[in-house]
């Protein structure tokens, strides 16, 4: 089956943005843009907040955030009490953050990787499997009250 991707993010990761949707959607991947959709300066939380509203109800598999340093979306995203969204900055961290903490989430830090080093990191993040055994304890042990 085609997961579900939710994408979006802020005006610095506006173009990484596009040039994603459209990759992702020629490799068949169900593709839902949560904005901005202009370069304009906007504020980050205004797109994250509702892509991970969409997430924690079920309408998506996974989430792509980009901004410039990919730590206010993080920080956005990882309020939601379903979403666990790990900043990347290599191939390992894309790996690992699906295989130990079941993310649902990859923040992207457009200002600081190359377009394609993020379709990398993207790719690897979307094609990779929460190992479960013992991280799922502990991803069960994350969400507080
Ligand atoms: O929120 C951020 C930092 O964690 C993002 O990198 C934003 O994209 C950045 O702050 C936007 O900066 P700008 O000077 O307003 O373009």
């Amino acid at each position: 089956m085609k997961k579900r991707i939710a994408i979006g993010g802020d005006h610095a990761g506006f173009d990484y943005k596009g040039k994603l949707i459209e990759k992702l959607t020629a490799q068949g991947y169900e593709v839902k843009d949560f904005g901005p959709f202009s370069s304009d300066s906007v504020d980050y939380p205004d797109y994250v907040h509702p892509l991970c509203q969409a997430i924690e109800s079920g309408g998506f598999d996974l989430g792509i955030v980009i901004c410039g340093s990919g730590n206010g979306v993080a920080i956005t995203a990882n309020k939601h009490q379903g979403i666990r969204a790990a900043l990347c900055l290599n191939e390992d961290l894309a790996a690992l953050a699906r295989q130990h903490n079941d993310a649902n989430v990859i923040a992207l830090p457009a200002r600081f990787i190359s377009y394609e080093h993020a379709e990398k990191l993207s790719e690897i993040f979307l094609t990779t499997d929460f190992e479960g055994g013992r991280h799922q304890n502990r991803v069960n042990k994350i969400a507080c009250s």
